[in-house]
């Protein structure tokens, strides 16, 4: 039966009115626009990686989500809006036609509401293409124009300090998480601490996105619904039927210079706690694509991933997708993976509700995109910060906890992780 409009009067736009079939339209542009100077600077809607990406503006509609099934929720709502929505698409490459960007809690008890997001212009380049989309619902009469560029806002300079966890309290959770997996209550454990702060009001918020992409060009730079980061995890990319992930899991600073920085990568390499740490993520990933694809490579032994802040052991895995699974459907499948919560993933997210006070929002979650045909990217939420209405923001950083782990040690590793986040704000 073709989707009926009338189904969707669940659906509400960002103004609380009933909203029904989306008209999408894609045109190319001549030249390629710079993503982010073209963002709203009080509400940045990105996703780019090495200036490739999408910039979104304004909101054809907002749908939130939450509890257990908050991942298949909304994959079966994309579902039936994607059907129904007429899109024209006169450049078909990465990103163009119908983008929702979404954001996804990592626990199920949030008290954070998990989003998908449909702007209304989106701004796109992609390997020489350059394109924009724009948005409407049957309510509107005409699309949104092309957004305007705009000069960046004045600096601004915060300091981020402790939050609900405070550094002492970190380091008892990893001695006490340490101590259990001794005792083979769990093998691994993912424990953050969190800081916090405030932004001046009428901050520019494309500010951090501007230092995170040019600090960390290799990773997915992303601002969804107040959630901004630079995350070099993919949880997962489909295009295609092929889809891909990045698993990290194992960190080491880097050195001071380039002798003491070989010898970390070695250490890192052959570090049999981060091994074993490393061994239970691609594991977890590996054991959760298996019944979606035909196909499924890896490298036997993780590289070492090189970042500006440290070094990650990393493995990247490619599969050939089997049914008719879209990206969203493969996050609700692979979250939590152990890389952010650990193994085994029940007893380790008891661990979790246990030691952080907090709730960690969207933090560890998955942030990305979908299109119409379900293919996606969308990457593990790291690195990351959550701004809210009011202009707080909070930043999280974990790590893997194993039977060889330090709390001192861990401590410091949550501070190179916090870096990129603290550097951009600061
Ligand atoms: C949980 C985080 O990182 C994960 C991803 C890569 C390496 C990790 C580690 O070595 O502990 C963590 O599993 C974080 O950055 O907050």
């Amino acid at each position: 039966m073709p989707p009926c409009v009338t189904e969707y009067s669940y659906l509400v736009t960002s103004s609380g009115h009933p909203t029904s079939q989306l008209r999408v339209h894609t045109t190319a542009l001549s030249v390629p626009l710079n993503l982010i100077s073209h963002l709203d600077p009080s509400d940045p809607q990105l996703w780019m990686r090495e200036g490739n990406g999408i910039a979104g503006n304004g909101t054809a509609l907002r749908l939130e989500f939450s509890g257990p099934t908050r991942f298949r929720d909304a994959a079966e709502t994309w579902r039936r809006i994607a059907a129904a929505a007429h899109v024209t698409d006169e450049v078909r490459a990465t990103g163009t036609g119908l983008i929702a960007l979404g954001t996804f809690t990592f626990a199920d008890a949030s008290a954070t509401t998990s989003v998908l997001r449909v702007p209304r212009t989106i701004i796109g380049r992609s390997d020489g293409a350059a394109w924009v989309t724009r948005i409407r619902t049957a309510d509107d009469t005409e699309f949104d124009p092309l957004p305007t560029a705009s000069a960046l806002g004045s600096e601004y300079r915060l300091s981020l300090r402790a939050g609900q966890m405070s550094p002492d309290a970190f380091r008892s959770a990893v001695a006490d998480a340490t101590a259990r997996i001794q005792t083979g209550e769990l093998s691994k454990v993912v424990l953050a601490r969190d800081l916090v702060g405030r932004v001046p009001v009428g901050a520019d918020l494309r500010r951090p996105l501007v230092d995170l992409s040019l600090g960390y060009p290799s990773c997915w730079t992303f601002a969804v619904d107040g959630l901004f980061g630079a995350s070099p995890e993919t949880l997962i990319r489909s295009e295609n039927g092929v889809a891909n992930a990045r698993v990290l899991a194992g960190t080491i600073s880097r050195g001071s210079d380039g002798e003491r920085d070989e010898i970390a990568s070695i250490a890192l390499a052959t570090s049999d706690k981060n091994l074993g740490e490393h061994e239970f993520a691609i594991r977890s990933v590996r054991e959760t694509l298996a019944p979606f694809v035909s196909d499924l490579e890896w490298s036997e032994q993780p590289f070492a991933l090189k970042l500006p802040n440290l070094w990650h052991l990393a493995t990247d895995v490619r599969a050939t997708l089997s049914g008719s699974a879209t990206s969203l459907d493969l996050v609700a499948a692979l979250h939590p993976t152990a890389a952010v919560a650990g193994t085994p993933t029940p007893d380790a997210l008891r661990l979790i509700a246990e030691c952080e006070p907090g709730d960690r929002g969207r933090y560890a979650g998955a942030v990305g995109w979908l299109n119409a045909t379900g293919d996606g990217q969308w990457a593990v939420a790291l690195r990351c910060a959550q701004i809210t209405p009011n202009n707080t923001v909070t930043a999280w950083a974990g790590c893997g906890i194993v039977a060889g782990s330090d709390p001192d040690a861990e401590l410091a590793e949550t501070d190179i992780k916090f870096r990129p986040i603290i550097d951009a704000l600061g």
